[in-house]
């Protein structure tokens, strides 16, 4: 049995070296589904659920939104990114660095791994850039 969630955040970011449209500094809304299996508890307040919503909510939160939700999320390892960065960090904006390109592939894996040491009984992510391109990545991936 597996039991699933979704949440939404707005970040931007840009591909640098893209050749396409990527290349360019540009933000999409986010939809982040987290998936959950393990066994269903049988007693006290938890009793029925692998997981309360609720605490799975708060954890995404704390994990992963206040973090990346309306932030800059650049790729260290480029100069224009870099850049970019610095400049709004020193104006107090947001931003999150990655060691690598913040493609779909990239941010599922580092939010994957974020998420699975809070709780363990993640199983997979799936994170959609637009409504029609999406990253799934969890367990069998990092086997
Ligand atoms: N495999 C990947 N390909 C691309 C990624 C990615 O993360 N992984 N990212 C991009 C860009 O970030 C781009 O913003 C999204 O590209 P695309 O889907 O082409 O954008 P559209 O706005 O045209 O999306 P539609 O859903 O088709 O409207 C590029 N490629
Ligand atoms: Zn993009």
């Amino acid at each position: 049995m597996i039991i699933t969630k979704t949440f939404s955040f707005d970040m931007a970011h840009m591909l640098d070296g893209h050749d396409g449209k990527c290349n360019n500094l540009h933000g999409h809304t986010y939809q982040l589904k987290v998936a959950l299996q393990g066994n269903v508890c049988q007693t006290g307040a938890k009793s029925g659920m692998i997981r309360d919503y609720g605490d799975i909510k708060q954890c995404v939160k704390m994990t992963i939104l206040d973090f990346f939700d309306h932030a800059f999320v650049y790729d260290e390892t480029r100069e224009i990114e870099r850049q970019i960065a610095t400049l709004l960090a020193n104006d107090g904006r947001k931003i999150y660095r990655l060691t690598k390109r913040t493609t779909a592939e990239n941010i599922s894996q580092v939010i994957f791994r974020l998420l699975k040491s809070h709780m363990p009984e993640l199983t997979y992510i799936e994170l959609f850039e637009t409504q029609s391109s999406s990253c799934i990545y969890g367990e069998v991936d990092e086997k």
